[in-house]
């Protein structure tokens, strides 16, 4: 498979060469030439395999350039029910995502699509974990270093940093912005104590962390002279390791590929719903794909009015589902080659717009009318809106869940259609989250024994500006 830049000008690549490169060139993001299709007899031969041999089917139509044998090594190396049983063991923990049915509303069945059981947490650990073991795989067969450079807003950088601890010939420097996330999300991060991960705090919101890796990424000089790559979603290799799991839900949730199932992302960089949109692409039948953000509603103000309005920093909230506080979502760029017809000058010229004017606006063109094809619906919430339901499925359901799932079963229920399974992915579990689960229930979250005290381990990041120069330098310093 090849793989093309969204803003197509960069040369053709394959997907080792994109997995260690991460940004294209030009400045954009990498798409297959093609989406692979799957047919209904194929997708029903992939019933019954284990999670590792799924992925396998659905990696190796985007990695001819890893050897069959390796590629499936390297997947039943990560996904084992021993890496994914870290926050709750369940009976069905052998389906490394299995679904939590939840119960029946308006004549459908609501489920959660378990993702958060891995070893820091959220679902970020599902394509991570696997990251960590493919760049050691392809840093060893091409005898290099890798130095990751990478923006959190409080889940990416954990599960990057423990899915890289120990990895031969890695070093990490995350960004994070200071002050925004949880205290055990930052708990986990500056906990580490590694030599090769560097934990920077970064005076600013998520997305002033995202400018400054994409701005370090453009600079062609120092990106090849200190070996940059990336662990954001901005790699390729992060989102299609995240297009697995729908396979997997519309698997557990069906009995025969006649059927249709919708599922609601709780969505900030819109990786995670762009993995989505990329298995409904391959054929997987899926009937909607419902975007759920916070109170940073840009992408749900996009999909109810054609109107793109990327906030800048000072006008991103601080919310309950803090892992959601963005308002520039990187892999909105993917949907919009998409729908622009994979038309590379098209989608670098809206982005330019972006930059120079905060946005665009299709409304009126018919590229918009045409988007209900690709299945999308969206919605937002609120904290009030957040507590209720936490409080809701508590009560009805003997369930907890987080902030973030919270919003995605809030907006969930708002778009439930008789028969037709809704599965909501569960992003985090409510530990990370604990000081809004107190509130909302009046008493605190489980807790895995493996995190009882990381609040009150010595801890190790450093401040800095949030400014490219600053990041730069230090990387310098640090890589000697
Ligand atoms: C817990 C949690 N939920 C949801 C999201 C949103 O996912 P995405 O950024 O892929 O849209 C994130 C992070 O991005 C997250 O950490
Ligand atoms: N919510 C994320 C933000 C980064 O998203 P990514 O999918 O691009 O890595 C986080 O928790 O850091």
């Amino acid at each position: 498979m090849r793989y093309q830049s969204t803003r197509g000008n960069s040369p053709q690549q394959s997907f080792l060469e994109i997995l260690l490169g991460g940004l294209a060139p030009d400045g954009g993001l990498y798409l297959p030439v093609q989406y692979p299709k799957v047919t209904t007899a194929q997708l029903d031969s992939w019933r019954g395999l284990s999670y590792a041999d799924l992925a396998y089917e659905v990696l190796s139509l985007y990695s001819d350039d890893i050897p069959e044998a390796d590629l499936r090594a390297l997947l039943r190396k990560t996904y084992t029910e021993q890496v994914y049983c870290n926050g709750r063991p369940q009976d069905n923990a052998k389906d490394i995502t299995p679904i939590h049915w939840l119960g029946e509303e308006h004549g459908t069945r609501i489920g959660l699509l378990s993702l958060s059981n891995g070893p820091t947490l959220a679902f970020k650990d599902m394509a991570m974990q696997l990251l960590g073991n493919l760049f050691e795989y392809a840093l060893k067969k091409k005898g290099q270093h890798l130095n990751i450079l990478g923006a959190t807003s409080g889940d990416t950088g954990s599960a990057a940093e423990y899915a890289m601890r120990g990895k031969e010939g890695v070093k990490v420097f995350m960004l994070s912005p200071r002050g925004k996330m949880s205290a055990f999300q930052s708990a986990q991060m500056y906990s580490l104590q590694d030599p090769n991960i560097f934990n920077l705090a970064v005076a600013g919101v998520f997305d002033d962390c995202q400018d400054i890796v994409k701005a370090v990424s453009n600079d062609h000089a120092f990106k090849a002279r200190n070996q940059i790559g990336t662990v954001n979603s901005i790699n390729w290799g992060r989102v299609v390791a995240q297009v697995v799991y729908y396979f997997q839900g519309y698997l557990l949730a069906t009995k025969s590929s006649a059927e249709k199932v919708s599922f609601t992302v709780p969505s900030g960089n819109f990786g995670n719903v762009c993995a989505g949109h990329i298995a409904r692409m391959m054929g997987l039948p899926i009937e909607h794909l419902i975007v759920a953000t916070n109170e940073n509603d840009v992408l749900d103000e996009f999909f109810r009015t054609g109107i793109y309005r990327a906030r800048k920093s000072a006008e991103t909230l601080h919310t309950s589902s803090p892992s959601m506080d963005i308002s520039k979502a990187s892999n909105f760029e993917r949907f919009v080659f998409d729908f622009m017809g994979q038309d590379g000058k098209a989608t670098a010229g809206m982005f330019k717009q972006v930059d120079e004017t905060g946005g665009f606006d299709i409304s009126k063109d018919a590229v918009f009318k045409d988007l209900s094809k690709y299945g999308f619906q969206s919605g937002r919430s609120t904290h009030e809106n957040r507590l209720e339901t936490i409080r809701d499925i508590d009560q009805r359901y003997g369930v907890m869940i987080d902030t973030h799932t919270a919003d995605g079963v809030k907006v969930a229920r708002e778009h439930l259609q008789a028969g037709i399974p809704m599965i909501v992915l569960e992003t985090a579990l409510p530990i990370k989250f604990e000081e809004t689960i107190e509130i909302a229930l009046g008493r605190p979250a489980e807790c895995p024994p493996a995190f009882k005290d990381i609040k009150s381990k010595p801890q190790r990041v450093e401040n800095i500006d949030a400014d490219v120069n600053q990041v730069k330098a230090f990387i310098t310093t640090h890589l000697g």
